[in-house]
């Protein structure tokens, strides 16, 4: 069968920030549940910057099997793990220390290795070799869900607009030291990875996000960052925003509900579009 080409992405937008992290913490919990029903662990990939405040609906979530999670970070900060910047300070702050995963379970940079940008991001490709490399075969590992954040710019985990490292194709974890955001030493999954997830999730709250939120979903030609987070089929691609920073966006909504296939994402962009249409 030829490779089929990448599901349209998925738009849920919530009245207020409220409902968005209580649907958040349930499409979280359901893809634990697909994951571990189907590979018997759940591989989840986190951000810094907004996405941690958003993740607290799961802390006392019934049904969670934390035991079974492994957590890695889509970027990190060049900068000690209780350092301001950190992007594990701000998701343990926000919702790692309060829910019981095994700590070696939860996958952060070698603090020994902040000098050197080489063998740092060697040695976090290293755990995530050793995490997926044993069972599968795939040249890249093939994450469970990776949430993402947008920034102003349109940056995600630490891929900018114009960087080299937006073309790299090889290496999984990669370096940068002049990053237009502070700090301007930091690590970052690259897109092989990003793109061979079963499911990516951009989770975007707040008026500061409405021009860029509009220009990744309308005109995604302009090849932002953001616009390039296309998993390869079967993998999906969801967007979840709130009113405010969906406020200028033109691509259709979708009403909040389990997508699990990429035949479930075409209907339901198809629908959404035809909705949108006999609104007008
Ligand atoms: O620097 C970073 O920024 C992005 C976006 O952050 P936000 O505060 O605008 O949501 C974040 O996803 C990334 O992990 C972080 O290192």
């Amino acid at each position: 069968m030829p490779p089929q080409p990448p599901a349209p992405p998925v738009f849920y937008s919530f009245d207020d920030n409220s409902k968005l992290v209580d649907s958040l913490a349930n499409f979280v919990v359901k893809a634990q549940n697909d994951a571990i029903d189907k590979r018997g662990k759940f591989t989840l990939a986190l951000s810094g910057g907004s996405l941690p405040n958003n993740l607290k609906g799961l802390v006392g979530q019934q049904g969670v099997h934390w035991e079974k999670w492994e957590v890695f970070f889509c970027d990190e900060r060049v900068v000690p793990l209780d350092h301001e910047d950190s992007n594990f300070r701000a998701c343990n702050e926000a919702f790692l220390k309060h829910v019981p995963i095994p700590r070696e379970q939860i996958h952060t940079i070698d603090e020994s290795l902040l000098d050197d940008l080489d063998e740092l991001s060697d040695q976090y490709e290293k755990q995530l070799i050793a995490l997926f490399a044993e069972k599968n075969a795939a040249r890249f590992p093939v994450f469970d869900l990776i949430l993402l954040g947008m920034g102003p710019d349109g940056h995600t985990c630490s891929l900018f607009p114009g960087h080299e490292l937006l073309s790299e194709t090889d290496r999984w974890v990669a370096w940068l030291d002049d990053s237009p955001k502070p700090p301007n030493k930091r690590i970052t999954f690259t897109y092989p990875v990003i793109n061979h997830a079963y499911r990516c999730a951009f989770v975007i709250s707040g008026e500061s996000k409405q021009d860029m939120l509009h220009a990744i979903l309308d005109e995604p030609e302009h090849g932002l960052p953001c616009s390039r987070v296309r998993p390869a089929a079967p993998g999906l691609v969801f967007w979840f925003a709130d009113a405010s920073a969906a406020k200028k966006t033109i691509y259709p909504t979708t009403e909040f509900k389990w997508i699990g296939s990429s035949a479930e994402a075409h209907e339901a962009a198809k629908m959404a579009h035809e909705a949108k249409k006999s609104a007008i």
